[in-house]
């Protein structure tokens, strides 16, 4: 007998657009398919909150539950072994369904049309139970009689005691006996994570078993599928179902380099994308190698997106810096290609002002070796050659972000600020602007360098510039390591000239943690080094972590291209009820009318259209009726000097 009754007359046709057989029937498991998590697993944290057994037992019960999944045991003996150990009420119930109503995956959230417009062919058969599952899949929109699965039963205190022995799918290959009764007359695809749901196909009721993978991956299940599903989305397009994502995000891949915080990964994830992270940078041949099939790349200061590489990323439309510089980057390179690039200006400004300052005063009062020579047990209490910041002239070269934040924080100390900046700039505070980077040079008692990396830049501050500087004076490069000539600031150390220096970045600097560090100014007296960290505190990964995938985000799903390096910019509106093209061509006269040609004869009607160029390239957005025949793409992509086209919707 079925704890619900199953509809005595076939179900009607669902209206879909396009599927793919007159009459199809979505069989959909619950547990880590529907929801992100095992329900079972969520009862036990409830029912066991506080018992001093509870992260024991709940290990049990998820070690129970994933050898029934992968078949390992059965799933009589999975369920009665979990029940016993759960100790839940009904009490338990609400709070369990509360919790659970927030863990829908994240693909069946977003494509609730798809469980609306089709609720007659849905049907959800799990091992679960109906008490919590009803009211999760009812509120997005299947029917409660489309609904099949176990019910609990209680003692007379509410206890949970177990679960209806009489209900099928309480029984090994309950799910297999359960769709023989239901005898549905058309093609039946089966989604879901576990063993059980590909032991429908196994007995011939269903003609493919999709393994879902978007919350768990068992490879003794996805071994069997006829198909891997990383989302909804991803099934919904290969059935040509209407869906949230005109392709699926699952198919997209995103390679993460060189640590970037778990933020982003989960940003990606959250939206569905194919997320790959290394935790080093890559050098060319490594990049070039891991680039060919990935459409966004996120790198930080170590990796170098060359030309070379980029005649390998066929399907690179973005690369985010997730730091403030992009010299790694060859931008000309990327905008020929339409690749769009985007960097956190801000998200670290803060962390390099206070390494900044504290290596100021370190360095000034000579902290370090004192502090090195007390690690050997000397006692060197004296005043000598040890002052203090207040009053001392701070020479800024580059007049940034960074930059005009330390100035602002270094007059708090008391400081005098002078900068030189190659655009004129507005001065902050009482901060004095020097003509020339020379005459900056010759007044500061401390310099501080905060330039962009251009590639002019480099050797900036070589002899000539050491020479022009006073004795004595403090020096500290946090910008880019080539801009200072390594060997000349050797030499000005040696001569004591500069008597203490705070580098941060270097000419070369190694890939990973493993690589050693090897550079001229090791064991130089007074001199703080540290592996490019200006940037690496905690807020700032957390800040740069949200910030670009939120760029990048809104360039992938909406066009939008503000705070892009090397793109126009353009706002964009959100898409509604419309579809948009995006068409990214060289900068030549007459795209835009060639492309409104098109629309004229087509008798496109055309919702909104927005036009930006720079010097290189032009982008142009226009958003129309979702009715139009399928050549005007054909046609759009065709116009001479086309770069990049993509549509959304
Ligand atoms: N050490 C780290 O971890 C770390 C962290 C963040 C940023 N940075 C680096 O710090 C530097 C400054 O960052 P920002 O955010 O202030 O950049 P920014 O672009 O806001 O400012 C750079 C300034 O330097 C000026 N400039 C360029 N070349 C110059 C020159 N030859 N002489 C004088 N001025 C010149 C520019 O006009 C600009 O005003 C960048 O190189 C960035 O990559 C390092
Ligand atoms: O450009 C930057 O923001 C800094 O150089 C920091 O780079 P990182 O992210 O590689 O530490």
């Amino acid at each position: 007998m079925l704890t619900n009754t199953p509809p005595t007359t076939p179900a009607e046709p669902a209206r879909r657009s396009d599927g793919p057989a007159e009459q199809t029937y979505y069989i959909i498991d619950f547990d880590s398919t529907f929801t992100k998590v095992e329900a079972l697993d969520v009862l036990g944290e409830i029912s066991l909150a506080g018992r001093p057994e509870r992260d024991n037992v709940l290990a049990q019960i998820k070690a129970i539950t994933d050898r029934g999944m992968a078949g390992e045991i059965s799933l009589a003996q999975s369920l009665s072994m979990r029940l016993e150990l759960l100790s839940a009420h009904r009490d338990h119930l609400p709070a369990l369904v509360e919790v659970l109503s927030d863990k829908v995956s994240d693909s069946f959230q977003r494509n609730r049309a798809f469980l609306t417009e089709n609720a007659n062919n849905i049907y959800i058969v799990s091992s679960g139970f109906r008490e919590f599952i009803v009211p999760i899949v009812t509120a997005l929109g299947v029917r409660e009689d489309h609904v099949f699965a176990n019910t609990f039963t209680f003692d007379d205190k509410g206890n949970i005691t177990g679960c209806d022995p009489e209900n099928p799918l309480s029984k090994d290959r309950g799910k297999v006996q359960l769709m023989r009764d239901l005898n549905l007359d058309g093609d039946v695809y089966v989604i879901g994570d576990g063993y059980t749901d590909y032991e429908i196909r196994e007995s011939g009721l269903a003609n493919k078993f999709y393994a879902f993978t978007e919350n768990v991956m068992r490879p003794s299940v996805v071994e069997k599928a006829d198909h891997i599903a990383p989302s909804l989305d991803d099934f919904l397009f290969d059935n040509k179902l209407s869906r949230s994502q005109s392709y699926p995000k699952s198919r997209i891949k995103v390679l993460l380099l060189e640590n970037v915080h778990p933020v982003a990964v989960q940003l990606f994830e959250q939206e569905g994308f194919n997320v790959e992270i290394r935790k080093g940078a890559l050098d060319e041949d490594e990049l070039i190698e891991a680039i060919r099939d990935v459409s966004i790349l996120g790198i930080r200061s170590k990796t170098n997106v060359t030309r070379r590489v980029l005649e390998h990323a066929n399907k690179l439309m973005t690369v985010g810096a997730f730091c403030i510089g992009t010299n790694q980057i060859e931008l000309d390179a990327c905008t020929e290609r339409g690749i769009a690039v985007f960097n956190a200006p801000y998200s670290n400004t803060r962390s390099v002002v206070e390494l900044a300052i504290g290596e100021i005063i370190m360095l000034i009062r000579g902290i370090v070796p004192k502090s090195n020579a007390m690690h050997l047990g000397t006692w060197d209490k004296s005043a000598k050659n040890s002052y203090e910041v207040r009053g001392k002239k701070l020479g800024l070269v580059g007049y940034g972000n960074i930059g005009t934040q330390l100035s602002v924080v270094a007059e708090a100390l008391g400081m005098e600020v002078y900068f030189y900046d190659v655009v004129d700039k507005l001065a902050l505070g009482n901060a004095r602007k020097c003509k020339s980077l020379d005459e900056l040079l010759a007044i500061a008692d401390i310099i501080s360098l905060h330039t962009d990396g251009r590639a002019d830049n480099k050797n900036l501050i070589s002899y000539r510039e050491f020479g022009l500087m006073k004795n004595g004076v403090i020096f500290l490069n946090l910008s880019r390591g080539h801009v200072v000539d390594i060997p000349a600031l050797v030499d000005a150390v040696e001569r004591g000239k500069v008597i203490g220096a705070g580098i941060d970045v270097f000419p070369h600097e190694p890939k990973t943690n493993n690589e050693e560090f090897m550079s001229a100014l090791r064991r130089l007296p007074n001199v703080i080094l540290t592996p490019h960290i200006g940037g690496s505190t905690e807020e700032a990964q957390a800040n740069i972590g949200s910030f670009v995938p939120g760029k990048l985000l809104e360039y992938m799903n909406n066009g939008s291209t503000y705070g892009s390096v090397n793109f126009p910019e353009l706002q964009l509106p959100l898409l509604k009820g419309a579809h948009r093209l995006l068409h990214i061509h060289a900068n030549v006269p007459g795209i835009l009318a060639k492309m409104n040609t098109i629309f004229a004869n087509y008798h496109i009607n055309i919702q909104g259209q927005y036009l930006k160029t720079n010097e290189h390239i032009g982008y142009v957005i226009t958003d129309i009726s979702k009715e139009y025949a399928a050549e005007v793409v054909h046609e759009l992509r065709a116009i001479d000097n086309t770069i990049k086209f993509r549509l959304l919707y």
